[in-house]
């Protein structure tokens, strides 16, 4: 049985722009199943928020174009839904949670209004049951005196316990599918640990779906059971957790990886920062988007732009040195080590574990 309730299948977005077209999403696929985490981290400009907001259709109709793929929901395709389809789905089957609380909520309004504004949207609840399941979404997010604090505005609220509330809001519905895109960045690092945390707790309690968009691999490491890696636009790598962090074969996995802080001191390395910078999305080449500031590059990487390779069951790769006609020789010892034995990947894709 298909477990997965969200599938995007080779999803392209771009935008007309005075300069011409700017492709800010190439053929990005990837699936969410219920309950399950999958981050979607990459640097600046690779495509990360664009990806989510075509989920949601957020994306500024007039200058917006999706030429190619589907974005299916329990196996509908939200592309094809009409507006009020996609109203009935946003909010209550699919939430989202934005870096800034403050683009959420409606400075004016006080908080326990918020919150029933989508209750009385998406259910049946009268005033007073919404009024008291509001009350009942502040209390699990760890808001103190929560009969009160409804009738307070946000400038009442601190940043962290603002994120807080609009989780309650984005929850209140019980969607199946949250989208999180840089929820804690603009918080301190201790209040960014137990929003974290409450997003977990949340998720086990309802089953809720995350897709968590973010640069921090440190976040990633502590919620995801999934990783996709953007760059340029293109999913150049995806994996479980595991694969990503401990067998990446996407030399920029590998670099972010490297520029990223070891938390186990044990096995502190120095940091190697990725040279370079990514490339400009409207003037991308035939090759590879990364060919320029990859350490590994062959001739093939500069004229064609490789496509995604599947090397287990739920781990692909779009380099060319997954291709079988790269020389053993030129495959650098940490890609190589970090592959599995013919054996191992066969038993991986029998569902064997060793
Ligand atoms: N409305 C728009 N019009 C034109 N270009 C856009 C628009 N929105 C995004 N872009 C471009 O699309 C590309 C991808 O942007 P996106 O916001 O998805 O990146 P990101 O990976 O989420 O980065 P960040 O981590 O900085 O949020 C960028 O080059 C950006 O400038």
């Amino acid at each position: 049985m298909n477990q997965n309730i969200l599938e995007v299948d080779n999803l392209h977005v771009s935008f007309k722009t005075r300069n011409g077209a700017v492709p800010a999403v190439r053929g990005v696929s990837f699936s969410l199943k219920k309950g399950e985490t999958l981050a979607i981290v990459g640097e600046s400009g690779s495509g990360k928020s664009v990806t989510a907001k075509s989920i949601m259709q957020l994306l500024p109709k007039q200058n917006t174009v999706i030429p190619e793929g589907t974005i299916r929901y329990e196996g509908k395709d939200m592309l094809k839904f009409s507006n009020k389809e996609i109203q009935s789905v946003r909010g209550s089957d699919i939430s989202m949670v934005f870096q800034d609380p403050m683009t959420s909520l409606n400075p004016t309004m006080k908080i326990g209004k918020q919150i029933m504004e989508g209750l009385s949207r998406h259910t049946q609840l009268t005033k007073k049951q919404a009024r008291q399941r509001a009350k009942e979404m502040l209390e699990l997010v760890g808001i103190p005196n929560p009969e009160t604090r409804l009738d307070a505005y946000p400038h009442q609220f601190s940043g962290g316990m603002r994120q807080r509330v609009v989780i309650a809001i984005a929850l209140a519905c019980n969607p199946k599918i949250l989208i999180a895109d840089e929820p804690t960045t603009a918080l301190d690092v201790t209040i960014q640990a137990q929003i974290l945390r409450l997003m977990r707790n949340l998720q086990e309690k309802m089953d809720t779906g995350i897709i968590l968009i973010t640069h921090d691999l440190g976040v990633v490491a502590n919620m995801a059971d999934r990783v996709a890696v953007m760059y340029a636009g293109e999913v150049v790598e995806q994996g479980t957790l595991d694969e990503i962090f401990y067998r990446p074969q996407h030399p920029y996995t590998l670099g972010l990886l490297r520029s990223m802080p070891n938390l186990d001191a044990s096995r502190a390395q120095p940091l190697i920062p990725i040279p370079g910078s990514p490339p400009d999305p409207s003037a991308l080449g035939t090759g590879c988007p990364f060919a320029a500031r990859c350490p590994y590059t062959m001739k093939v990487c500069h004229d064609y732009n490789p496509g995604a390779v599947a090397i287990s069951e739920s781990q692909a790769v779009r380099c060319w040195l997954q291709d079988e006609r790269t020389p053993p020789e030129h495959i650098p010892a940490e890609i190589k080590e970090g592959r599995r034995s013919t054996e191992e990947a066969a038993a991986d894709a029998e569902g064997v574990t060793a």
